[in-house]
């Protein structure tokens, strides 16, 4: 191999692998609007949520973050850390786009990826944790809880405020927040769509450490799936998955009637108006 060989040689290499300080990453896979990064060394894979500004969970971002933790199960990575490109907003939660004046087909889609990616993320065999880069409401916050470790960056803010919205938050993104808060806490929060700050979710343990910088929230969540270095794997996804396979499975039993339940309220005028009402105020915002 002469010396321009070996130069391309290493640039694809490098495009491909994309090397850092300490450890070599390989791209595993680039949906359109996710980026799965694996840290050949540790195992551990990145997952980045990319539809800037917010992350709005859209039927698109959520089917490529279905397929990266699919793909990532696949390979049997070490870990699954999820985390957001943008430097201020983890996820906005549901891109409310989806449930104002919908398509009625895209709708039923919609609902039911969400599903599967909740069934597939709060179950998953992999250890997840989320490296909560920015803000985190409602269904931004169904993710980073669903995974079994949260490092938050300060002077943000997460919950479930759907009871602002109008909106009733469904069992299952109710069930998840029970599984991280204690049982008063979730029901105060959630009636009152309280939003908590960094440094509140901390305190109630709705988040497990804060973090000054994405890097170090990153390296957090690797040094949590390092404790599980002298667990046997098989049985620490068994034990995982048997914790939660009331949540999993009565959402698996009643996904239909959650369907069906999901596009009646949606549908209603007032739950309608409410959506277009709440857009609006964003959008004011802006102006
Ligand atoms: C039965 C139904 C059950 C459903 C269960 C769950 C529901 C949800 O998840 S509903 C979504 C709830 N989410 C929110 O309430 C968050 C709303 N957004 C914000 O509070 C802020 O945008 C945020 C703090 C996340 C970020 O603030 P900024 O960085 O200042 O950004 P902007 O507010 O300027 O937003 C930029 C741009 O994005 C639009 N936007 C924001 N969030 C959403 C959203 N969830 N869906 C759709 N669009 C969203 C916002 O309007 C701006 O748009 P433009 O003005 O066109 O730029």
């Amino acid at each position: 191999m002469n010396r321009a060989m070996m130069m391309s040689a290493a640039k694809n290499l490098l495009t491909r692998y994309g090397s850092t300080k300490n450890n070599i990453y390989r791209c595993m896979s680039t949906g359109k609007l996710t980026t799965v990064d694996v840290n050949e060394k540790s195992g551990v894979a990145v997952l980045t949520m990319n539809r800037l500004p917010v992350n709005g969970l859209n039927l698109e971002l959520l089917r490529d973050i279905r397929n990266d933790i699919d793909e990532i199960e696949g390979n049997k990575c070490r870990g699954l850390i999820l985390t957001s490109a943008s430097s201020s907003v983890f996820s906005a939660g549901l891109d409310i786009m989806e449930m104002y004046k919908p398509n009625q087909d895209r709708l039923k889609e919609f609902w039911t990826t969400l599903q599967d990616t909740w069934l597939a993320l709060y179950g998953s065999s992999v250890p997840t944790a989320a490296a909560i880069n920015g803000h985190s409401p409602a269904g931004g916050c169904l993710l980073a809880t669903s995974c079994e470790y949260r490092v938050m960056l300060p002077k943000f803010t997460i919950g479930l405020n759907e009871t602002k919205l109008g909106i009733v938050a469904p069992k299952w993104f109710m069930a998840t927040f029970c599984n991280v808060l204690p049982r008063r806490v979730a029901e105060m929060a959630l009636t009152q769509g309280k939003m908590f700050s960094s440094e509140e979710a901390l305190k109630v343990g709705l988040v497990d450490e804060l973090a000054q910088s994405k890097e170090e929230a990153i390296e957090k969540c690797q040094q949590f799936f390092a404790t599980f270095a002298k667990t046997n794997p098989f049985a620490r996804a068994m034990t995982k998955q048997q914790f939660r396979s009331k949540d999993l499975q009565q959402l698996e039993d009643e996904k239909a009637q959650d369907l069906e339940a999901f596009l009646f309220f949606v549908n209603q005028p007032s739950v309608q108006k409410g959506l277009g009402i709440y857009l609006d105020s964003l959008k004011a915002k802006t102006k």
